[in-house]
């Protein structure tokens, strides 16, 4: 039995190459449009994570049947058999991830009724699913809210409606999308979100058949159409991840090659990066290789910066927390707006008791005052660097604060022990095997 201590020798830079997969944001996702899909689907290159666990589980509960194809990571999913499944059994994957909330639209669809566990998630935020509720409810769902979790059903079936975020969602755009694609008429979704994921995940619903327009404008228009089929999907590789393997580099004074990573995906992270100092280099996909960007710390200081995490196409806020480990290292001050998330900057504690000098404050220190302004939610930081990083022990609070975490672990001189890091293996394939690739000196305690 392995248990969730991992004990980080640190101090010495993380050299070499590791490889990222699919994105753990498009994947899932793509997981539960397989259902609306009459024939079977094909998912490549699908990461061995937990959050893909839990949806293939959910999915199988349903009757789908879910086997590896013939490629090493492909999913295949057989829809011919979907049936409602056991609440119970359901309940099971309560409080394990948010994917669950996006089964509405497919099972309504195939199956007239959904039930939906409470859903889990990083805890950064109430992440509350109003927007979700509404637009389905706009689009003739009845949602009704059990102890066990919500019973939603769609008596005279959906159908298409004009709806208007009040902030652009990734997780209600995607709603809207799933629910729209088979809905009776046309839905018109304004200031929709318009991450890559969401793209990609449009492209896999029009492979299935769907008609799905992208204006200017965070504007979506859907054309419900009565039947889809299966898809063949690559998707986009994990840009969160990429990102987090790139702050190491920099952290640890390293040079890592990230096989797999794709520079239209990372423009505004690669931005940044060259800011405060680091290098990197892309290698362009070609007919023998994938391609990839390899990060590195050039030497010489890096610079201090001042980053708001935003919406796409800004700064994206799950990068936010394995970058703020590599400006403990900057020289300056640093600042940091949160404007994604109310509660994301909690884990900056765990970083103060390893030697950063990271304050917290309630205003809106960027450029543009956000929605957290006046709610007294801590959600800018001011970071003082460069500080030396004493190893420590440490409790992983959610997935991207464990990473940095463990980012910090791997920088600090001495043994840190860094409790909870199974949490990781939600969105990071293989971390210790990569880790261990990277000449990082770890092991479970
Ligand atoms: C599985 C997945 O893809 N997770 C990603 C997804 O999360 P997720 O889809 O949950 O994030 P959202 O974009 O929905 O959340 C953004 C903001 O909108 C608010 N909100 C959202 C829905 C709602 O009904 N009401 C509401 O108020 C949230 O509280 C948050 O403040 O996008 C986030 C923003 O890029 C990423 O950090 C997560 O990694
Ligand atoms: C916030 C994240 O994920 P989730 O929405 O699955 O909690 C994340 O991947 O950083």
């Amino acid at each position: 039995m392995t248990t969730d201590v991992l004990v980080v020798h640190g101090g010495a830079p993380l050299h070499g190459e590791i490889r990222v997969r699919g994105a753990k944001n498009l994947v899932s996702k793509a997981m539960v449009a397989a259902l609306l899909g009459d024939g079977p689907s094909h998912l490549y290159d699908v990461p061995l994570i937990r959050d893909v666990e839990i949806v293939r589980g959910l999915l199988e509960l349903h009757g789908v049947k879910v086997t590896d194809g013939a490629e090493h990571g492909e999913l295949v999913f057989d829809t011919s058999n979907v049936e409602r499944a056991n609440v119970d059994e359901i309940n099971v994957h309560a409080g394990s991830s948010r994917i669950p909330i996006l089964f509405c639209g497919p099972l309504l669809h195939k199956l007239g009724h959904a039930f939906i566990p409470d859903l889990g998630g990083c805890n950064i935020g109430g992440r509350p699913i109003d927007f979700h509720l509404q637009a389905l409810r706009e689009m003739g769902a009845v949602v009704d809210k059990t102890p066990s979790g919500l019973d939603i059903t769609a008596p005279n079936g959906l159908h298409g409606t004009k709806f208007e975020l009040p902030y652009p969602s990734v997780g209600a755009t995607e709603q809207v999308l799933l629910a729209a694609v088979r809905a009776h008429g046309v839905t018109e979704l304004r200031n929709a979100a318009v991450e890559p994921e969401i793209m990609d995940l449009i492209a896999v619903l029009q492979k299935m058949g769907a008609i799905i327009k992208v204006h200017t404008d965070r504007v979506i228009e859907i054309e419900g159409v009565s039947r889809l089929r299966g898809y063949k999907h690559r998707p986009i590789p994990d840009r969160i991840e990429a990102a987090s393997w790139a702050a190491a580099a920099l952290a640890t004074q390293g040079d890592v090659y990230v096989r797999g990573a794709r520079q239209a995906d990372m423009m505004t992270f690669l931005n940044t990066y060259t800011k405060i100092g680091g290098a990197f280099e892309i290698e362009d996909p070609g007919p023998n290789s994938i391609g990839g960007i390899r990060f590195w710390h050039p030497g010489g200081e890096l610079r201090a910066t001042a980053l708001e995490t935003d919406v796409h196409p800004g700064f994206m806020t799950d990068w936010q927390q394995p970058m703020v480990v590599a400006l403990t290292q900057a020289r300056g001050l640093s600042i940091v707006h949160e404007t994604v998330y109310e509660s994301r900057l909690g884990y900056t504690e765990a970083l103060n008791q390893m030697g950063a000098t990271i304050q917290v404050y309630r205003d809106c220190l960027g450029g543009t005052p956000c929605r957290f302004g006046r709610r007294n939610f801590m959600h800018s930081a001011v970071i003082a660097g460069p500080s030396k990083l004493m190893a420590a022990d440490v409790v992983i609070p959610d997935l991207r604060a464990g990473f940095s975490h463990l980012i910090a672990a791997l920088a600090a001189e001495g043994t840190s022990r860094v409790y909870g890091v199974e949490l990781i293996k939600r969105g990071y394939e293989d971390f210790e095997a990569k880790l261990a690739a990277l000449g990082a000196s770890v092991e479970r305690g």
